[in-house]
């Protein structure tokens, strides 16, 4: 094949049954599980007396709605106790592999797959969730499902999908110290807008993406759901095998040779076609923080609230005016000016270990502002404990954080971690819908270094006003 891209690809290597339309029969490989998305999954596949057909192919932990204190309790909150041993109910049912909540490596869902090797290049991934994009850092097409969808992958292994139109992102320039793959989302998001790749898979490419981290290619694939695309992919390379090898579900010995030959033809072509191609120069960007309700309303740290009534686009301009009134924020104030209540450092975009890393390099040797809440939530039970063993939990105490158990938590505030209404919160998180991390709470997004910094000066900062040194 010469001319085709990483999503071609992956996509024509997966293609059980081409129905002439522009969909297909595709088959998945893996299926990831969380108790919120998959209740009604097992109701439909039992109701029409199905079976799972690879349980090996499924992998379930308990994640949204679990707590974040008191482990050694059983879940005070109804609905989420009850989701979560529903969970564990029909796992056990159909004996689909399972991390319980008291297993040391239980997490988000988007943290444990890459973490335990169950998420793979060149492979097909499915999951009730929409950030399931997460794991096209590893040149795996994963996508997010409704729960019906969920039963079908478990009952068939296939799932008809529509083949999406192939975006190219060229990410370029010299990366300026703390900017970080966070801020670059934020960056493309606001430049495209929160529906501005909608119908595509994103590729991203050039030297910032080679350069990056897996934490940062999967930060990045995390956000392009907010873009309106449901794939976002980086090439799997070398970066992808040392972090894959000796991973527990990572293929080993001879296996694992011809599996790093596979995945070296996976890249795009230097011929491949894009359906479109945009690019971003980094050179010259601040860190970026959202003052808005869409991930797209966001701008860098040094400027100032844009005026809605100036927008040349006047729905933008309509929507962007109830935002301002959620947010109870005015045009023109610069945003390092907002003073915050609360802060969140975790979720499946910045809850791993070297996001912890970043935002502990911030806290060390600093205090919390009076009056400010911040609790740090580590994305998996494992990133809690290498992130112990390096002192990085002492150090967040030390500063007044709250060092907390592995789950979703304040991201989507269905565990009882939530901002009371009118709080304002500087969060690591992807998402800032109105209520979002709680009725009537008001949400900043922004990168791990900065939620830190808007701790400690209690109002949203550069963090390069904290810090002389280089990330
Ligand atoms: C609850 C779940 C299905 C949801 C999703 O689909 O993404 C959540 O993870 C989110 O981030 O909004
Ligand atoms: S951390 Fe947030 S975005 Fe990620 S899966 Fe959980 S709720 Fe969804």
């Amino acid at each position: 094949m010469s001319g085709a891209t990483l999503y071609d690809k992956l996509w024509a290597s997966h293609v059980v049954r081409d129905y002439g339309d522009g969909s297909a029969l595709i088959y998945v490989d893996r299926h990831l599980l969380h108790e919120v998305s998959t209740p009604q999954s097992f109701l439909a596949l039992e109701a029409k007396g199905r079976t799972v057909r690879r349980r090996e192919a499924n992998l379930a932990v308990p994640d949204h709605a679990v707590p974040t204190t008191g482990r050694d309790r059983p879940i005070a909150d109804p609905l989420a106790r009850a989701q979560t041993t529903r969970l564990a109910e029909n796992v056990a049912r159909h004996q689909i592999p399972y991390i319980a909540l008291d297993d040391a490596r239980q997490g988000i869902v988007h943290v444990v797959g890459p973490e335990q090797g169950f998420t793979l290049p060149g492979m097909t991934l499915a999951c009730g969730d929409s950030h399931t994009s997460t794991h096209g850092a590893f040149g795996t097409l994963a996508f997010g499902v409704g729960a019906s969808e969920c039963g079908i992958v478990m009952a068939a292994q296939c799932l008809r999908q529509r083949k999406a139109r192939t975006m190219r992102v060229v990410v370029d320039g010299a990366r300026p110290a703390w900017l970080t793959a966070k801020d670059i989302a934020l960056a493309l998001i606001a430049k495209i807008g929160a529906n501005g790749a909608a119908g595509h898979a994103v590729e991203y490419v050039g030297p910032v993406i080679s350069a990056m981290s897996m934490a940062e290619r999967m930060t990045l694939c995390n956000m392009t759901i907010e873009t309106g695309a449901r794939v976002g992919l980086v090439a799997p390379d070398e970066v992808t095998f040392a972090f894959l090898e000796g991973r527990p579900m990572a293929p080993r010995g001879a296996m694992w040779e011809r599996a790093v030959a596979y995945w070296r033809t996976l890249p795009s072509d230097p011929d491949a076609r894009y359906d479109r191609t945009e690019t971003l120069d980094v050179g010259d960007l601040a860190p970026f923080v959202t003052w808005g309700t869409s991930p797209e309303d966001a701008a860098p740290i040094s400027s100032a609230i844009p005026d809605p009534d100036a927008d040349p686009d006047r729905a933008r301009g309509e929507r962007r005016r109830k935002a301002l009134a959620y947010m109870d924020l005015e045009p023109g104030t610069p945003l390092d000016r907002v003073r915050i209540d609360r802060v969140f450092i975790g979720s499946c975009t910045n809850g791993r270990l070297d996001d912890l890393r970043l935002a502990a390099g911030i806290a060390k040797g600093r205090k919390v502002a009076p009056g400010v809440k911040a609790i740090v939530v580590p994305g998996s039970g494992l990133v809690r404990a290498a992130a112990e063993r390096e002192g990085l939990a002492d150090i967040f105490r030390a500063a007044g954080f709250e060092w907390r158990d592995a789950g979703c938590s304040m991201c989507v505030a269905m565990n009882g971690d939530r901002l009371d209404p009118g709080e304002r919160c500087a969060s690591t998180s992807n998402r800032n819908f109105e209520g979002r991390q709680g009725p009537g709470g008001r949400t900043h997004l922004m990168n791990p270094a900065m939620a830190a910094a808007a701790a400690i000066a209690g109002h949203l900062v550069d963090v390069r006003d904290l810090v002389e040194e280089p990330a």
